[in-house]
């Protein structure tokens, strides 16, 4: 569906107009929608971003009429000929391959997601495509999915559902699905940013004694907001009871959670990622949680997504699995999909994105 909501304003004074002025307006329509940008958004992004495209009377846009089913490889390389926008999700991958078959008339590339790793950034930058994405907005719905999932996973609330649910639930038992607790624990952030901070703030009125927290460098400015400490890697595992993973996936952070990580850690600790699944070597993780090395994991993120339901990580009662939902709120997704659109309108004007990657 090519569409601006201008352009259709025009077709429908069309209907009612008499034959002669009809035949010179639809000329004039065909003139303005030829000069209208031509753009590719590659899934059925939520109603506010679909809306201010429609109305921007600048843009016509194609889009993937689906939320359900991704659009196929080969229909997105062929939907892309010739665009000069793109709007994405993060199952696109982005790369050589496809900006080629873009070709040289695409200027912007806007994802709705403040991951991108699924962009090849050097491709984008040699053909000098900027590129926008939608950090910020999501960070209250993240870090509170977060904190969700950091208290499933160690107060075990999947397990004990399952045995109330089951008939497993006998007479109450004193160490009986025991888990651990927040107060007087230390928490350990992977990588201090904006999320990593709201988490801490989140969670320290549960008592949390101390917060600590690694990164290539410290961040003071950060870490001051929550009193955290900035330590080495080592030190991160071997302190925290509870390791939260909140840095980008990078050639550097990936797998960087593995077998020398979760040995180093306490075998009551319980390790979270709603980050991405790369930054976790996930054989490493089934062995420590079913050697009982650690004490619990709790994944938003995998690798692949989604993760086949045979996997071996399912298996395991102290392995939460959730279907990358952290920024599954109507309010964020609604904001990241209106700062997608707005950022490709800009981008596409020449004007600087409200969130814009630097290249
Ligand atoms: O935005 C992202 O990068 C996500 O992972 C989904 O919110």
């Amino acid at each position: 569906m090519w569409g601006s909501r201008m352009a259709l304003r025009r077709l429908q004074k069309i209907a009612v107009a008499p034959l002669s002025i009809k035949e010179g307006i639809a000329s004039n329509v065909q003139r303005e929608m030829s000069t209208l940008q031509r753009v590719y958004v590659t899934r059925q992004i939520p109603p506010e971003g679909l809306k201010i495209l429609k109305e921007s009377g600048q843009v016509q846009f194609e889009l993937w009429d689906s939320d359900d089913v991704p659009v196929s490889r080969a229909e997105l390389l062929k939907k892309v000929k010739g665009v000069d926008g793109l709007l994405c999700v993060l199952t696109e991958k982005i790369d050589a391959e496809l900006l080629d078959a873009a070709g040289p008339n695409l200027k912007v590339l806007s994802t709705m997601s403040v991951g991108f790793d699924h962009l090849s950034l050097d491709e984008l930058k040699k053909r000098g495509i900027r590129v926008g994405y939608t950090p910020e907005v999501l960070t209250d719905a993240v870090a509170e999915l977060t904190v969700a999932l950091l208290l499933t996973t160690s107060r075990r609330l999947v397990e004990a559902t399952h045995e109330a649910k089951t008939g497993g639930w006998g007479t109450w038992r004193t160490l009986w699905l025991c888990g651990h607790e927040l107060a007087n624990s230390t928490v350990g952030i992977l990588g201090l940013g904006r999320i990593g901070v709201a988490i801490a703030e989140r969670l320290a009125p549960f008592k949390v004694k101390k917060f600590i927290y690694t990164d290539v460098a410290p961040r003071p400015e950060l870490a001051k907001a929550i009193n955290a400490e900035y330590v080495s890697f080592d030190e991160l595992a071997k302190q925290s009871d509870f390791l939260a993973v909140c840095c980008a996936l990078t050639p550097e952070t990936k797998e960087i959670c593995n077998k020398e990580l979760f040995s180093k850690m306490k075998n009551t600790s319980i390790f979270i990622n709603t980050s991405r699944g790369g930054v976790v070597n996930q054989e490493d993780l089934y062995e420590a949680l079913a050697a009982g090395q650690i004490a619990g994991a709790g994944l938003d993120v995998t690798v692949p997504e989604p993760l086949p339901t045979n996997h071996p990580l399912f298996t395991l009662k102290n392995c939460v699995i959730l279907p990358h939902i952290a920024s599954a709120s109507y309010t964020t997704r609604n904001a990241m999909s209106a700062l997608a659109a707005n950022n490709l309108l800009l981008g596409l004007r020449g004007e600087p994105m409200i969130k814009e990657l630097k290249l």
